[in-house]
């Protein structure tokens, strides 16, 4: 078996200070966390649009589509490389592989901020644990937790892929907020009342905490 021990780790000749310079603003992962329905992917694509109108280099990983490529289930991953494969690296949604999930997208996540990109992360994440790693594994003011509150009684009705109904019929098991648990964050950098306000509302107040913290410049009102 291959020493993991053996791995060394390269600097690159650009670094990230003069990605950054180069750009105009600093890398950073804001991180939507937040239930089912709760509006992370919205905000999160509210957000990345308003950037980049500001000519600011963000990219958006988003929990459905991550897992269906990098994080692929069980199910996906058969096809293609077959049982064992699938049943050794295909991911679910019990406690341990939600824990790889998030991992996995920590390093992904870590690595486009590295490149100065600001990096936003829709998923729900539910265990304070698996995010506070995610964080350890950053500099001081990289990852920005954000908590999108919204109640599940107004996450069930919106419930726009019917999974609540599914879930409260017993026909999926383990549903976040049902039959499985959700660790709100305790002392995030932001939390955003999406069951109150519209999502370019609550963008703006991201933006406004990029500003004060120096990641982007203010806007210009000429
Ligand atoms: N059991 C169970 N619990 C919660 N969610 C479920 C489950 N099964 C499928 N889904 C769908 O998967 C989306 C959540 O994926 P995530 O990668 O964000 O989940 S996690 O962070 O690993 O907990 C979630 O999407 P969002 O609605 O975008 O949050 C659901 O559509
Ligand atoms: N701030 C908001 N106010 C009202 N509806 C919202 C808001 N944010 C999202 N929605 C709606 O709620 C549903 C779930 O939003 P979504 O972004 O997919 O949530 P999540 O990514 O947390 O699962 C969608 O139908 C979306 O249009």
């Amino acid at each position: 078996m291959a020493n993991d021990t053996n791995v060394t780790w390269h600097e690159h000749q650009v670094s990230r200070s003069r990605r950054e310079a180069l750009y105009g603003h600093k890398g950073c992962v804001i991180w939507f966390t937040g239930l089912s329905g709760s509006g992370k992917s919205t905000i999160a694509n509210t957000l990345d649009h308003r950037l980049h109108e500001r000519r600011i280099h963000s990219a958006v990983l988003d929990g459905d589509n991550v897992r269906h490529a990098l994080n692929a289930g069980p199910g996906m991953l058969k096809e293609n490389h077959g049982e064992a494969f699938a049943q050794r690296f295909g991911l679910g949604f019990s406690a341990i592989d939600r824990e790889e999930n998030i991992r996995r997208i920590g390093a992904v996540a870590q690595l486009f901020s590295e490149a100065g990109i600001i990096t936003l992360t829709a998923f729900i994440s539910p265990y304070r644990r698996d995010r506070d790693m995610v964080r350890q594994t950053m500099k001081e003011g990289e990852f920005i937790e954000v908590f999108v509150d919204t109640p599940i009684e107004i996450c069930e009705t919106r419930d726009p892929k019917g999974l609540y109904k599914k879930a409260r019929a017993g026909e999926i098991k383990g549903f976040t907020g049902i039959d499985d648990p959700y660790e709100a964050p305790v002392s995030p950098e932001l939390t955003l009342y999406a069951g109150e306000k519209n999502p370019e509302t609550l963008a703006d107040e991201v933006i406004e905490y990029l500003q004060v913290q120096g990641i982007v410049a203010q806007a210009r009102t000429d």
